[in-house]
């Protein structure tokens, strides 16, 4: 089982690092190799463009990837299954125009150029709303285009609006929200391997802000300490040998940590002990 993630940029080191909290550890991954193995024998990592990998699962290269949607829409691949949101990498492609110029809408742009990283995808944008443009392919500093007359406007990834607004373009329309996926090919979606990655990428996210909650309960008061805890399907209460409480562990949500150890004390919880959580299994 090969996993594609992406080689350098922003979406190498948040790829990586969810892949070790999941457990995956990449094991001989010096910088600049192709191929590094992980702790499951069974699992390598092929590092390539984050642009390249949509191409690299449906050919074969890879079974799954890691990469941005948008990158996944633009490549000229069948389609692949998007497994799981991994919550990174979270940005927009917009339709932006110079501020002070005539293009206010959509529309406006009929018999005019676009230019973009992301050809295909705007391709698709216009002809839905049966609008032709022009359409110029760059392959970076997209922002600059319309202010050398090479395009009237431009379809590119926003996500503080800080290089819109330092080129002076404004936003015209939303072309795709993106985030960075889990994709496999088709046939090997539901491959044992494939699901087992998902599950242990998606426990990572789920721990993502719980906390986990211990501590000593007298058991005349077990009833009123479960009031505070509604936990994910109830608190675990265990007996402690030699001893008249009982030890109560619970599952909380990171921002409901402070009410709920106030409320705990009023209703007799002692020694309360508060910790992370790596990964959480459902
Ligand atoms: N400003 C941003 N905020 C959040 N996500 C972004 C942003 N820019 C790009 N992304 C996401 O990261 C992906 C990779 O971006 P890009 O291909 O530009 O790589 P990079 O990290 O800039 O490295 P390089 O361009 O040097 O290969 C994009 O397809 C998109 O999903
Ligand atoms: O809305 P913002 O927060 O300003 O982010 C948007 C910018 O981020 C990306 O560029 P990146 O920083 O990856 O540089 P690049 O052109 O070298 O890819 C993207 O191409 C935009 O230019
Ligand atoms: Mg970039």
């Amino acid at each position: 089982m090969r996993i594609a993630v992406p080689n350098k940029g922003r979406l190498h080191d948040p790829a990586i690092d969810l892949l070790d909290r999941a457990g995956l550890h990449v094991v001989d991954g010096a910088d600049r190799k192709l191929y590094a193995q992980t702790v499951d024998p069974d699992v390598t990592v092929l590092y390539a463009r984050a642009a390249d990998i949509p191409e690299y699962v449906a050919d074969g290269a890879a079974d799954v990837g890691i990469t941005g949607l948008d990158q996944a829409e633009e490549a000229d691949t069948g389609a692949l299954v998007d497994l799981l949101d991994l919550e990174f990498g979270s940005c927009r492609l917009v339709l932006a125009a110079p501020e002070d110029g005539d293009i206010e809408s959509v529309e406006d742009l009929d018999g005019g150029t676009v230019a973009t990283e992301f050809p295909n995808v705007t391709r698709d944008f216009f002809a839905e709303r049966d609008i032709e443009v022009d359409i110029a392919e760059v392959s970076g500093a997209t922002e600059l285009t319309p202010h050398v007359d090479i395009a009237d406007a431009i379809v590119d990834i926003t996500s503080t609006g800080t290089t819109l607004r330092m080129n002076r373009l404004a936003e015209i329309a939303d072309v795709l929200d993106s985030s960075v996926r889990l994709f496999a090919r088709e046939d090997v979606a539901d491959d044992e391997k494939v699901q087992q990655i998902r599950m242990a990428l998606e426990s990572v996210l789920s721990a993502e802000g719980k906390r986990y909650l211990m501590m000593n309960v007298p058991e005349g008061r077990l009833d009123d300490v479960k009031e505070v805890l509604p936990g994910m399907g109830g608190p675990t209460v265990m007996d402690i040998a030699g001893k008249e409480d009982v030890a109560v562990h619970a599952v909380v949500d990171e921002r409901a940590v402070f009410e709920t150890i106030n409320a705990l004390k009023e209703v007799g919880a002692s020694d309360v002990l508060v910790t992370e959580i790596e990964r959480l299994v459902e």
